[in-house]
């Protein structure tokens, strides 16, 4: 389906496909189901990557655009590209360096890092080594003093925003981890929340996780940070509206990598609903199932101001520790420009809707009219 392949794990990787396959090759398979797998009969999580394939490019020829130009300027920090790695728990799981090779990888490219609140290195050190910016992924603990000292270090130590999770009231359930009765392996833990019993993902959050967020957890993050609140979960679009009116400072559309509801749309399908409820109120960015710099300009030409990348960066932080974190980043950063170059653009800023059609509204191609729901509702099929 990708395209020229190994059948194996490659030697060289030249594409996150490449990547992946190494990682699946080196990890053993319960850290592999815990990484790889969604909640549930996993649908949404094959729908994320899937959206991508209904998409295409139209590219536009003779625009005189010249070198693709990749930065963006998001809450008040340029980035150099509108790509950033998601907050995702136990880098130690696959690396002994864990975040900290993240953090060193994502530095050659000047990327911003989402760190975990299960991060299982310290706060401090993954801030000594960072190069881009550095935000905080925040699960808001029943235990509101312990979630407060969190927040309060991160910020010490120069992280730049909050990135308040909002999809988990509990973890979804993930059959391939109940399956695999899946359990941390000895020496990983977190490193920056102490006292629990850590061993069971699922069993943890659901002794830990605060079951009853409501929006009134904006105001008490606000009464414990100054810092930007980003809201990551968001699916619909009366929540997009909400998380404004709350005073977000950006939201992240996204359904947890197919981990929490199966069942939920992909993100892509439900992005242009969102960018048209919050009318350009906050910066959107989405996450989920974005593998090639084509899928970040279909992200962007449906309204997002930046993607965040899950489980890829994983894939090479396994293969390759910080060498492979910046591989799989560059790769992307790579593709994206090329995307650019070939669609005929060369900032950002010219990235629209008319340089996406949606597969099924061509109405040349012979798939049109399968009866699957419009993804861009205004048929937004130009030439
Ligand atoms: C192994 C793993 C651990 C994750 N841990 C967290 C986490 O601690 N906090 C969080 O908000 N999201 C977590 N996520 C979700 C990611 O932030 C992100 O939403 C998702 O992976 C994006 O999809 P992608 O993997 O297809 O890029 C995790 C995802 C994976 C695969
Ligand atoms: C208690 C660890 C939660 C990590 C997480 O969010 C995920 O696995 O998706």
């Amino acid at each position: 389906m990708r395209g020229a392949e190994p059948a194996d794990a490659p030697d060289e990787a030249f594409t996150l496909a490449d990547y992946e396959r190494r990682a699946r090759a080196l990890l053993p398979p319960a850290i592999w189901d815990f990484i790889a797998g969604g909640a549930g009969e996993e649908r949404t999580l094959r729908a994320n990557e899937a959206a991508f394939e209904r998409l295409w490019l139209l590219p536009r020829v003779l625009t005189g655009a010249g070198r693709p130009i990749t930065g963006i300027r998001l809450l008040g920090r340029d980035w150099p590209a509108p790509i950033g790695v998601a907050p995702v728990a136990y880098h130690t799981l696959v690396h002994p360096e864990g975040e900290i090779a993240t953090a060193r990888g994502a530095a050659r490219a000047g990327l911003p890092f989402v760190v975990s609140t299960f991060a299982g290195t310290v706060l401090e050190d993954i801030a000594a080594v960072a190069g881009g910016p550095l935000w905080l992924q925040l699960y808001c603990f029943r235990d509101r003093d312990v979630t407060r000292r969190l927040v309060e270090r991160a910020e010490h130590a120069g992280f730049e925003a909050i990135v308040l999770t909002v999809d988990a009231p509990r973890l979804g359930r993930r059959l391939r981890d109940v399956r695999n009765d899946f359990r941390l392996p000895p020496g990983v833990a977190p490193a920056n929340i102490s006292g629990d019993d850590f061993a069971s993902p699922a069993g943890h959050a659901a002794v830990a996780f605060d079951p009853a967020l409501d929006w009134s957890v904006l105001s008490w993050l606000r009464s414990v940070s100054g810092l930007p609140i980003v809201l990551k979960g968001i699916l619909g679009t009366s929540d997009a509206r909400r998380a404004v009116a709350a005073g977000a400072d950006a939201i992240v559309v996204s359904n947890h990598g197919g981990r929490q509801l199966d069942g939920s749309p992909a993100t892509l399908e439900m992005l242009p609903g969102i960018v048209a409820a919050v009318a350009g109120g906050v910066p959107v960015l989405i996450d989920g199932g974005v593998r090639r710099g084509v899928d970040v300009l279909a992200c962007l030409a449906l309204g997002a101001a930046a993607v965040l990348v899950g489980r890829p960066v994983l894939h090479g932080l396994t293969a390759g520790g910080a060498d492979g974190v910046a591989g799989v980043l560059g790769i992307l950063l790579d593709e994206l420009q090329d995307t650019m170059a070939l669609t005929g653009v060369d900032s950002l800023e010219a990235v629209d809707r008319s340089l996406v059609a949606q597969r099924e509204q061509l109405p040349h191609l012979p798939l049109a009219g399968l009866g699957t729901p419009p993804l861009l509702p205004d048929a937004a099929w130009r030439t």
